[in-house]
């Protein structure tokens, strides 16, 4: 697995809409049409999605299915669901589960708020649920609420970093061609070996590629051809694009994807998909100033520290005595992490206030929000452990946030009157904000942190 380049996209933007418009973040994806030019295009075609998600992922070696398995505490399917969804000339989703998941995928869809998918029992091979899919959208169903497309995508359950630009590209191909699909250098050189185990021959691996998904078909293609299928087909095939080709005599366009389009198969998948969503979400961060902008003081020396640590992110400062637009804008630009700076206000009164705002967003629902809570303690002026009881809130405050999905910490720093080793308690701060912000520890919820 090879992930994407660094943070390279944000991520894709929520089932719940925080824009009201699908793909609305486009501008943050690597966007390789431009979107002004491509939009009639995408709306001219009719196209539907079959996402197989009835596997038991053995090769995980996990009790839970690996569509199902949490990441950041969401499943796996459901950051595969909001990339297709995020495209919204995908007019359906059509999602084959088993029938001992059935409800639970229809909690998560419930949960996720995500929109436009049917479900249908999927079958004991991948290639028997995406056929169960696809019967799903011929006319012929009665009372279906679906329509036969012109073109179909079929895209794994577990591929969850596809990308609205590969999706198009793909369908665009299929229309034109009949079947594309996407494809990947190979990783490793592909052998044959022989019955006694020694080396048959070795592929020469330029000339190969590996063959990923998505693919996309004409929808009257793949559907005549999984209906011509041999059983030997849907029990051992793999790959989609070979029925096309087998029984359509259709040869498969073949398209490049992008390096994060691999499918999550072993445990170790999870963690680097973990990680690759941690550093999306964490892209931007917003400082919430308790005071007005031109106003000098240990506040801004912070905001200083951590806009120069963190120049590789979008660092935006707002302060919430202007009715709280400034806060609204960041939040439509769906930015994830928080710190809320406080000099001049007593103890949470500001914390408490970005944190209502959050609670009546709809951010949470999808990725953890994280906020920290910066005070300062001069000691000379209140006694440490008087401060210390008050922070101690934090506690509670965190405990009843966690509930929305907002991961909440205290962080009080030191103020020295020396000069210089005021400026080593504001390093040490922000060094602990900008670690919070990476990794999003649990453990870190509810403490107070001190520099
Ligand atoms: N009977 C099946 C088997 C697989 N799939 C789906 O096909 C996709 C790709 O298959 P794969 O990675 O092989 O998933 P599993 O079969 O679950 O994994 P494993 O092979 O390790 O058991 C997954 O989204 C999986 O849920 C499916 O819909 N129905
Ligand atoms: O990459 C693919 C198509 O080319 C499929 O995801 C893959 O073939 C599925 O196979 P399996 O379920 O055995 O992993």
């Amino acid at each position: 697995m090879e992930p994407g380049p660094p943070g390279a996209t944000r991520p894709a933007e929520p089932g719940p809409r925080l824009h009201g418009e699908c793909g609305a973040d486009l501008a943050a994806s690597a966007s390789l049409l431009s979107r002004a030019e491509a939009e009639p295009q995408r709306r001219a075609l009719a196209v539907a999605a079959v996402l197989p998600a009835g596997g038991s992922g053995e090769r995980m070696g996990v009790p839970t299915p690996k569509q199902f398995c949490p990441i950041l505490e969401r499943p796996l399917i459901s950051y595969t669901l909001q990339a297709l969804e995020r495209a919204c000339w995908i007019k359906d989703i059509v999602v084959a589960v088993t029938a001992e998941n059935m409800e639970a995928m229809e909690g998560i869809i419930r949960r996720y708020q995500h929109k436009r998918i049917s479900l249908v029992e999927a079958g004991v091979t991948r290639h028997r649920s995406i056929f169960n899919g696809l019967k799903a959208l011929a006319q012929d169903q009665p009372d279906s609420k679906l329509s036969r497309p012109e073109v179909v995508i079929i895209h794994d359950a577990v591929r969850p970093f596809v990308e609205e630009d590969v999706l198009f590209q793909v369908a665009a191909a299929a229309k034109e061609h009949g079947a594309a699909g996407a494809i990947r250098p190979l990783v490793s050189t592909v052998i044959s070996p022989s019955p006694d185990g020694c080396l048959d021959h070795s592929l020469e691996r330029a000339r190969h590629r590996a063959s990923e998904m998505p693919q996309a078909f004409l929808y009257d293609v793949i559907y005549a051809a999984y209906q011509q299928c041999s059983d030997y087909d849907l029990e051992f095939g793999t790959e989609c694009l070979q029925l096309a080709l087998k029984y359509c005599h259709v040869k498969a366009k073949l398209v490049e994807g992008s390096p994060d389009l691999w499918k999550v198969t072993y445990k170790r998948d999870l963690y680097a998909a973990e990680s690759i969503i941690k550093e999306r979400i964490s892209q931007q961060i917003c400082i919430v100033m308790d005071t007005k902008e031109d106003e000098e003081h240990v506040g801004r020396h912070l905001e200083e520290m951590l806009k120069n640590e963190l120049n590789h992110l979008k660092v935006t400062s707002v302060t919430l005595c202007h009715a709280g637009r400034d806060l609204q804008q960041v939040i439509l630009e769906q930015c994830y992490s928080f710190v809320c700076v406080n000099v001049m206000t007593s103890e949470f009164e500001e914390t408490q206030k970005l944190l209502n705002t959050l609670k009546e967003s709809n951010l949470s629902i999808l990725y953890p929000v994280v906020v920290i809570s910066v005070h300062f303690l001069d000691y000379k002026s209140v006694p440490v452990d008087q401060k210390m009881e008050n922070l101690m809130q934090i506690r509670e405050l965190a405990k009843e946030v966690k509930k929305r999905n907002i991961l909440l910490c205290g962080l009080l720093i030191f103020y020295p009157q020396d000069k210089q080793k005021l400026q080593e308690s504001v390093r040490q701060g922000a060094t602990i904000i900008t670690t919070f912000i990476k990794e999003r520890n649990s453990g870190f919820i509810g403490q107070l942190l001190v520099a």
